[in-house]
């Protein structure tokens, strides 16, 4: 097989990104946008020792699952990976993510649930996050074409909520019209890197942040000035990153003009969000994921819970009234800040947040003789530490409930959980992010 070469390629699975895959003369092909059942005529575009990428040249047969997009750049950015897929099959395929894993780990055994399907199928974000650069001429914002810095310019967003795309084409915009500079990668120049768009649906408050090289422009002033002006604009950041990296924010934010946070709720509890907070995406889905996760630990009004991994700390502050005591702990700062805030903020006088890495703050309360009943553990990506799960154990609690955005280090963790005296026999998905190969999943381990 030869770059370049046009092959025909039966498309038997999807990888866990969402491309279509298929094998030939040994190798494992990846191909763009295809899915299983199809047969295309495909472009091979880079060919590695044991596997290659290649794109569509021609459909020979279509899957059936197949829908018409109606912009191509959903699907061929990480936007919206999946945005070809029906929507019903999406939820299939990441059940099937997660069976696969459990397989892999000889844990046939534990029940799949069905993935729960989030209430918005589209426009479901709260957050947009989009590039800024110059293309032909024009400070243009869109997504970034698959596996590269190649800018797609968008006039929609698809996964965002509508008000969301509405404001960032209205900085857009008013940044044309200053003329400020886009942020030019190849020579570190130019002004402008990303914006960063959040809004809640609950109260209708907008952030805008605009993330920059230098901390102060010349048009800065003014351009604040019209950015306060959009409708339901509540606040305007910069964010200074003066870096030459990837990392999309910088540390320090700047407040340019009104708060420095928006508000939103959860159920009935209202959260005050920071610049820099984790907060979930999906906002219709997020109560019934955390629904989800609190009624399989089945709590008692005397239990101690954990609150791991907290964010700002929609999961604890969602339980403390019904429990004794929440103890939470999240790494940063302005989190854990606006997680006791909260608190306070809802009346909640028995939930405490700390800063700090979970992996060294529970072994410090482990060693405390800390007794819990009940961790809630919510980690990035790459999931749990061996030192984290070790102290968790150590105090003892009859459940553990493990909320998840990466099933594999999911998985991972809850084999270490079985070797040190826990069980667990159901992996529930939960659709937060739709159109995306993403998988969210929620399990509970009990004590044997
Ligand atoms: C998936 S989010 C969950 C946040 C929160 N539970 C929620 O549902 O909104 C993971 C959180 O872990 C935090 N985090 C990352 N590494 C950490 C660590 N080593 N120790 C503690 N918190 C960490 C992140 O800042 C982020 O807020």
């Amino acid at each position: 097989m030869q770059k370049n070469e046009i092959v025909e390629l039966e498309i038997t699975d999807l990888s866990y990104e969402g491309m279509g895959v298929a094998h030939h003369e040994g190798l494992t092909v990846f191909v763009n946008n295809a899915l299983p059942g199809e047969i295309v005529k495909a472009r091979i575009l880079k060919v590695k020792k044991n596997f290659a990428f290649a794109k569509i040249e021609e459909m020979v047969k279509e899957s059936p699952d197949r829908i018409k997009v109606d912009l191509r750049q959903w699907v061929q950015t990480g936007l919206a990976s999946l945005a070809h897929l029906k929507y019903d099959k999406q939820l299939e395929f990441k059940r099937q993510q997660v069976v696969n894993l459990l397989q892999k780990a000889h844990m046939d055994d534990v029940e799949v649930g069905q993935t729960l399907a989030s209430p918005e199928e589209v426009g479901y974000r709260n957050k947009g996050q989009v590039p800024v650069r110059n293309v032909n001429g024009q400070l243009e914002i869109g997504f970034f074409r698959r596996h590269s810095h190649d800018l797609m310019p968008l006039t929609n967003f698809f996964t965002t909520d509508p008000e969301i795309d509405r404001t960032l084409l209205a900085v857009r915009d008013i940044l044309r019209a200053n003329k400020v500079p886009a942020y030019d990668e190849k020579n570190h120049k130019g002004e402008v890197r990303y914006l960063d768009v959040r809004r809640s649906k609950a109260t209708g408050e907008i952030m805008v942040i605009l993330v920059t090289l230098d901390k102060d422009f010349p048009q800065l002033a003014k351009v604040t000035e019209e950015i306060s002006k959009i409708d339901g604009v509540t606040s305007v950041i910069l964010n200074h990153n003066p870096q030459k990296t990837n990392v999309i924010l910088g540390k320090k934010d700047y407040l340019l003009w009104g708060k420095d946070y928006i508000t939103d709720k959860i159920g009935d509890i209202k959260f005050k969000i920071s610049p820099q907070s984790f907060f979930q995406i999906n906002s219709l889905q997020t109560p019934r994921l955390y629904q989800l996760a609190i009624d399989k630990a089945e709590l008692k009004p005397d239990d101690v819970v954990i609150d791991a991994y907290s964010g700002i700390g929609t999961i604890g502050l969602s339980v403390a009234k019904h429990v004794k005591e929440v103890r939470g702990m999240e790494v940063v700062k302005p989190a854990v800040e606006d997680a006791n805030n909260n608190a306070t903020l809802n009346g909640i006088d028995n939930a405490h947040y700390v800063v700090g890495k979970a992996e060294e703050i529970m072994p410090k309360w482990a060693a405390d003789g800390l007794k819990t009943d009940v961790i809630f553990v919510d980690p990035p990506r790459k999931g749990l530490t061996p030192e984290f799960i070790e102290a968790a154990v150590k105090t003892g609690p009859e459940k553990i409930v493990y909320i998840s955005c990466n099933p594999a280090t999911m998985v991972r963790d809850l084999e270490q959980f079985k070797e040190a005296g826990y069980d667990f026999d159901r992996i529930d998905p939960v659709d937060m992010f739709p159109q995306t190969p993403h998988v969210e999943a929620v399990s509970v381990l009990k004590k044997k």
